[in-house]
């Protein structure tokens, strides 16, 4: 089995190992004396690749030590099968001397380790220890940028900045729990979007993920929507129908603009949330539900407490848990992120003629106030995709700058306007006819017909 070991300095207390290191040891010689100048850092040994493929099972490592002496061809085989497969982490060969010119051993260095020393290490400890922390930087920042493709991919959720990782950590933190979850933000921040993460990763994640927008519909229609009701419960109740939370039976119900759901059946939601029990509109039967409820709103639900428009009971109910998503302005780096994100997602599969934005166009985005957030940036990239006479996608087409007086454009946008807009009058001048246009433009047929590619302008019929 894997040991751990905690360098004590004699005399004085532990110091606090901060950073683990996973040490394999395959070597007839006795363990390396530099084990013993790792001090703060967390040291799991394990002498076979057996005992080391559990501890890597068993938690995340970023760094770890091989020591390697003579190996059989089996040994080596196995080695190379545990750094191949192993989850990404860096490995650091210590070679016994004598052994670094053995052809095979040096290609699987050469081939999957980060660096290597050989022993004795004697005046090199430092250096050893200088390549460990580094290789567990870089590790770090692979964590991290793994976690954040792991958001693109599975919750279709960009960003970077530190207001949205902070959100990332909280999704996480909160997905392993089955408390209730309140969302606040401002009106297209992500509140579902983030709703859907946390039902992803959760328990519940192959039972049902149910929404409702308690402020779309009427407040007699709500209360059927969201209790369902039976047959003849009321005019127009034909047939039975199974409400909203019912239907999120197994899985979660997400109740978006939660402060829009009227008082008299704020009562309702309270009791579900107490009991787990609903009753249909015009049952007698009491259900048992088990939902786990995530709510959302834009508002400030504690004023609203305050003015007597929100159940206080219900409010700290529904506020168990609770994560505050950033407004777009607020989250560094991410526009252009997202912006490039959104382009990519519209433009992929399909011929454009856009092929991204002015740098004038990402200075302007990351000067708007975004007041719709990124729902108000999906729309602009949207619309300037489909808009724009562009091969860069500029402030003006993003209405992100008025265009007359005020928008210069930059040089190249100007070049490329006026290069489009006399190969037009060419052609048409010339009656569509290429070798007549090329003519009047002082430019070979074969030029033209690039040019007019360039611009996506049609050929003659
Ligand atoms: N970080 C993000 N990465 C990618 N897309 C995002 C991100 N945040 C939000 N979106 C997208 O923006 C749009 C609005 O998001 P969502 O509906 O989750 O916001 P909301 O806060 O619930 O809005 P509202 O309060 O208006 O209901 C959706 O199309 C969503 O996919």
């Amino acid at each position: 089995m894997a040991t751990i070991l905690n360098k004590q300095h004699r005399g004085a207390p532990a110091p606090e190992a901060t950073r683990t290191v996973l040490y394999l040891h395959l070597s007839s010689q006795p363990e390396t004396e530099a084990l013993a100048g790792l001090e703060n850092w967390r040291v799991v040994r394990t002498h076979s690749i057996t005992e080391a493929c559990s501890a890597l099972n068993q938690e995340p490592f970023q760094v770890a030590l091989a020591h390697i002496g003579e190996l059989s061809d089996e040994q080596r085989g196995d080695l190379e099968r545990l750094v191949e497969n192993a989850p990404p982490l860096n490995w650091i060969a210590l070679i016994d001397a004598g052994h670094v010119k053995d052809g095979a051993t040096s290609a699987l260095i050469y081939d999957y380790f980060f660096d290597y020393y050989t022993l004795p290490l004697k005046d090199k400890a430092p250096y050893l220890c200088a390549t460990l922390g580094h290789a567990w930087g870089l590790g770090k920042l692979r964590e991290q940028e793994d976690e954040l493709r792991r958001y693109r991919e599975e919750c279709q959720m960009v960003g970077a900045s530190p207001a949205i990782r902070l959100v990332f950590s909280q999704i996480r933190k909160v997905a392993g729990v089955d408390a209730t979850v309140l969302i606040t933000g401002g009106s297209g921040t992500g509140k579902e979007l983030i709703a859907r993460a946390i039902h992803q990763r959760s328990h519940r994640r192959k039972g049902p993920f149910v929404a409702l927008n308690c402020g779309a519909l009427p407040e007699n229609l709500i209360q059927a929507e969201l209790f369902g009701h039976e047959k003849g419960a009321f005019t127009g109740a034909h047939c039975r129908k199974i409400g909203r939370i019912e239907a999120a039976g197994g899985g979660t119900l997400f109740l978006d603009e939660i402060g829009d759901l009227p008082l008299s059946l704020q009562v309702n939601l309270l009791r579900f949330l107490q009991e787990e029990t609903i009753e249909r509109l015009g049952g007698h039967e009491t259900l048992y539900i088990d939902a786990r409820v995530i709510a959302a709103t834009h508002r400030d639900l504690e004023e609203e407490v305050k003015e007597g428009g929100f159940r206080e009971d219900l409010y700290y109910r529904l506020n168990v848990l609770s994560i505050e998503v950033p407004d777009l302005k607020e989250r560094e780096g991410d526009i252009e992120l997202l912006a490039n994100f959104f382009f990519r997602k519209f433009t992929e599969g399909r011929h454009h003629k856009v092929r991204g934005f002015s740098r004038r166009a990402i200075a302007a985005m990351n000067g708007h106030d975004w007041p719709g957030n990124v729902r108000e940036l999906i729309n602009r990239v949207r619309k300037a995709i489909v808009m724009s006479d562009n091969r860069l996608i500029t402030a003006v087409d993003l209405g992100l700058e008025c265009g007359g007086e005020q928008a210069v454009p930059t040089l190249e946008e100007a070049r490329n306007q006026a290069e489009r807009q006399v190969i037009r009058r060419s052609l048409r001048k010339a009656g569509n006819n290429v070798s007549a246009a090329a003519k009047l433009l002082g430019v070979s047929r074969v030029t033209l017909y690039r040019l007019m590619e360039k611009h996506r302008l049609p050929g003659p019929k």
